[in-house]
């Protein structure tokens, strides 16, 4: 844990931010700071459906027009072990992604060892996840970015304590929504309630992603037609199965308008202000 709980567990640090494309930013042509920032949160249809990768994708999308990115993963449930002691596989991927380096406590202030729900891997740590502390990571992360990605674990509701899910988390930073549609049989249900969720929370679904993680589905397109027919909201990208999947590799679209649309004040950066 790295300060979003109420007691830290017996742990190590994990590992530094090492970003990969940090030193992309410093260069002459990087882009002017816009007015105004930006930041999404992400969520999926499931666990294991590509948040991850999608997110990465859309921190290194965000980079071409925003010079300061970073990725935030609030709750990782789950360890590897690193050179610099257990790490989140998914705040590495992130990292990576990211264009500035952050403390931990601020891009990934809960790291529980047991690779379950967070409510389950915190109470077997000993912690006890609370909104408002992730909230006031996140509002200090901002503070070092112009753009930042959220990513969520598992799907929208997933518990983060008896009282509270991944939802509340998304409502209390209260910044649009994109939701990664793992392509395979069922997920038409599960990207509409997914939706309805969001939208029920006041949050806005900002766009989802199609990313065919079963490499052996039937009817891919006509699937993806129904939900852009349904979901509402922009497709950002349609990811196919990939042999090797990395994000440097995935091309999401980020229109102008679109980021404009979806854009933060500055007065607004911190979230928790309303939508
Ligand atoms: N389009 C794809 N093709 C092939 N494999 C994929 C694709 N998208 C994701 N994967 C693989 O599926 C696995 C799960 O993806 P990922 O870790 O991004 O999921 P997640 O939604 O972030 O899960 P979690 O809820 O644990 O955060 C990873 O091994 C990833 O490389
Ligand atoms: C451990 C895993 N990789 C995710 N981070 C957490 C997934 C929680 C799913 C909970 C559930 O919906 O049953
Ligand atoms: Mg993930």
């Amino acid at each position: 844990m790295n300060g979003g709980a109420s007691k830290a567990p017996a742990r190590s640090e994990h590992a530094p931010a090492v970003p990969s494309a940090t030193s992309a930013i410093s260069t002459a042509s990087s882009p002017p700071a816009p007015a105004t920032s930006f930041a999404c949160f992400v969520t999926g249809t499931d666990t294991g459906v590509g948040k991850s990768l999608v997110s990465a994708a859309l921190l290194r999308a965000l980079a071409r027009h925003y010079p300061r990115v970073v990725g935030m993963k609030p709750v990782a449930a789950g360890t590897i072990h690193t050179p610099q002691g257990p790490a989140s596989e998914d705040a590495l991927q992130l990292r990576a992604a990211s264009t500035v380096a952050v403390p931990p406590a601020l891009d990934n202030p809960v790291l529980l060892p047991d690779p379950l729900s967070p409510h389950l891997a915190a109470e077997r740590a000993g912690v006890r996840i609370s909104v408002p502390v992730l909230q006031a990571s996140y509002e200090a992360l901002c503070e070092h970015a112009d753009a930042v990605v959220v990513e969520g674990a598992g799907g929208f509701l997933v518990p983060l304590a008896e009282d509270c899910t991944m939802a509340d988390l998304a409502q209390a930073l209260a910044i649009p929504v994109v939701l990664v549609v793992g392509l395979r049989l069922g997920c038409l249900n599960h990207a509409l309630l997914t939706a309805q969720a969001i939208r029920a929370c006041g949050l806005p679904l900002a766009g989802w992603v199609a990313n065919q993680i079963d490499p052996d589905m039937a009817a891919v397109e006509d699937n993806v037609a129904y939900l852009r027919r349904h979901l509402g909201a922009p497709l950002l990208g349609h990811i196919g199965y990939l042999a090797q999947p990395q994000s440097a590799a995935i091309e999401l679209a980020l229109p102008t308008d679109w980021l404009c649309s979806n854009a933060l004040p500055l007065s607004r950066r911190g979230g928790g202000r309303g939508l």
